[in-house]
């Protein structure tokens, strides 16, 4: 009760027992927590990058031994500084380096961007191993000004950076900039998609942790008084890295752990008399084991407290999709949204193909073929497979740079435009394999991929026209079949021109996919969007569709109306089997 009226109340009063005790415990401790804290801050800024963004960065350490340069030249040169200010300065420095780091990530994935961040890190300490720390040269120590002097009271302050780290970047998790690394980490495809930008998504994930390390550099230098090169080694890097991938970064009581285990292991290696090098073994031992389970510490915590707490629920009510009455509701709820969805009187054309020729080495698998979508239509795209259906939908939606010919949004050529441009123009899609983000609750997704103020009526309304579950249900817990539809839900929330579904209904029973017929019947008259759809389901194609294009081997053999298109002999022989 006490609980739910006061979400703060726990957290408030634990983080204060905690830095109450930093006044009660022996010097040698004060210095252990620091430490683990500092530690803490580090992995937690490494789980944006590796966790949420789902990159690779093996140079973290250099980030924070450029803040920590930054912050130790401030201190000894310019001691009239601020404490906090040096400290902000060291997170620029921090956050300049790690966006000339992720430029070169915006083109590179996995292995190629490991081997570019561990080089950064290598060079980083080279320069330093040759020309040091600002004060080493006159044996200079860097010592904050009072009251972060007080090793108690620094403690406290490294705990409460430490706090605003984790609800700063809790809150950035819910806005569309989190969402674009949740987004990037799910699937490249789905995040231009949906509009965003993937340099942007993976610049901001790169800046944004390294400014944190940055800044906890700075707090390495304050704690240490003197520092060289090896506080930030390469080696430490790759082993911070580990321990992320061990505890799970990206999670706060990840990072937490991290702290507990960077502090508390070799202490326990010298109480039995171990080598100290056995920590670098139990956390690569630890990674590994993550790695191959694919969950983190953490992760497995949140996942086995998410699955009792799903049960629970499914004890009381089973949750699923909306009812029909609700959507014949929401359809009242959408007219009343400000669509322009006045039917244009002589449907003039949306989007325009004109020889589109797509060929992936000898295969041909579109070739010169010309189309034109109209206002306010649903047109279908059909034919056997491998007829190269996906292959227009990727073209169109610029996920294929090598298609040739004209491709035109309301007369305008967007051929040349990038895949997130397209979106963002009104071209938004749906993909085959599904692309609906599982970290995201179903509102978010859709909010995410709107890139506008959606109200949550509307997102409420366009969830209940879908017969989908409603925002607040995290996309993990729902059906595959369904996340599609939450897809194209997620689309309609961006207001498109122009929406292309390919296979929608796959993954859905035969109840749901007449249903899903009769929603994507309405869209152009309810959205004022105009519908291509690629599908395989006749009677979904039939019910749904104004026209028809029909393709075989890459060209167009048949335009028209369904029932008209489906009898000709050559598109029942080449297509249905026999099937009218
Ligand atoms: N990445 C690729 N590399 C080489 N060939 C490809 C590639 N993608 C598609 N193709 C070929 O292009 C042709 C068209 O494929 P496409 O996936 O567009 O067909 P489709 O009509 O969507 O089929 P389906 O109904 O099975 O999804 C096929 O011959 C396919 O094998």
């Amino acid at each position: 009760m006490l609980r739910a009226r006061y979400p703060y109340l726990l957290p408030v009063a634990g983080f204060s027992i905690l830095a109450g005790t930093a006044f009660v415990i022996p010097p040698y401790f004060v210095y252990l927590a620091t430490s683990g804290v500092i530690t803490a801050i580090v992995v937690r800024a490494l789980g944006v990058v590796t966790g949420q963004a789902g990159l690779i960065s093996l140079c973290h350490m250099a980030f924070a031994a450029i803040g920590a340069w930054v912050v130790s030249w401030l201190g000894i040169y310019a001691p009239q500084v601020p404490f906090i200010v040096a400290l902000m300065a060291g997170g620029g420095a921090g956050m300049a380096a790690g966006i000339a780091v992720g430029l070169p990530a915006l083109r590179l994935r996995g292995l190629n961007l490991a081997a570019i961040t561990l080089t950064f890190a290598v060079a980083v300490d080279a320069i330093l191993t040759t020309t040091g720390f600002p004060g080493n040269e006159l044996v200079l120590a860097f010592h904050p000004q009072y009251p972060f002097s007080d090793g108690r009271i620094f403690l406290v302050f490294c705990m409460m950076l430490w706090a605003g780290t984790v609800v700063g970047l809790a809150v950035l998790s819910r806005t569309r900039t989190g969402g674009s690394w949740a987004a990037l980490n799910y699937s490249e495809r789905a995040t231009a998609a949906a509009g965003i930008s993937v340099a942007k998504a993976k610049l901001t994930a790169f800046s944004t942790s390294a400014a944190i390390a940055g800044m906890a550099g700075g707090l390495i230098a304050a704690q240490l008084g003197v520092i060289t090169a090896s506080n930030f080694s390469p080696l430490y890097s790759l082993s911070v890295f580990a321990l992320s991938v061990f505890v799970g970064g990206r999670f706060w009581e990840g990072a937490i752990l991290a702290g507990l285990l960077s502090v508390a292991v070799p202490e326990l290696l010298r109480l039995f008399g171990l080598p100290l090098d056995l920590e670098a073994l139990v956390v690569t031992a630890g990674a590994v084991d993550a790695l191959r389970k694919g969950s983190s510490l953490a992760g497995s915590f949140r996942r086995g407290l998410a699955t009792r707490a799903q049960k629970k629920m499914s004890d009381i009510s089973r949750p699923g999709q909306m009812s029909r009455e609700a959507a014949n509701r929401a359809e009242d709820a959408i007219a009343g949204l400000e669509i322009d969805n006045a039917e244009p009187c002589n449907k003039k054309t949306i989007l325009e193909l004109a020889d589109l020729t797509v060929r992936y080495g000898e295969v041909i698998a579109v070739d010169r073929v010309s189309l034109r979508l109209r206002a306010h239509t649903v047109m279908g795209l059909i034919g056997p497979n491998g007829a190269g259906k996906s292959t227009i939908v990727d073209a169109v939606t610029g996920f294929l740079p090598n298609a040739t010919g004209k491709i035109k949004l309301d007369s305008n050529d967007i051929g040349d435009a990038a895949a997130f441009r397209r979106a963002k123009a009104g071209i938004r899609r749906t993909f085959q394999q599904g692309r609906a983000i599982p970290e995201l609750t179903v509102g978010q997704y859709l909010r995410l991929s709107a890139d506008l103020s959606v109200a949550d009526k509307q997102i409420d309304s366009i969830l209940a026209y879908l017969e989908c579950p409603p925002a607040g249900t995290p996309i993990e817990h729902v059906e595959i079949g369904l996340r599609r539809v939450i897809e194209i839900g997620a689309c309609l929330a961006s207001r498109p021109r122009v929406l292309l579904l390919d296979e929608p209904a796959a993954g859905l029973s035969a109840d749901q996919s007449r249903r899903l017929a009769e929603h994507i019947a309405k869209i152009p008259s309810l959205f004022g969007c105009s519908v291509l759809l690629v599908e395989h389901d006749m009677d979904l194609v039939r019910f749904a569709c104004d026209e028809i294009t029909v393709l075989n081997f890459g060209t167009v053999i048949a335009v028209g109306c369904p029932d008209e298109v489906l009898k000709q002999p050559h598109v029942v022989e080449a297509y249905l089997g026999g099937i009218s």
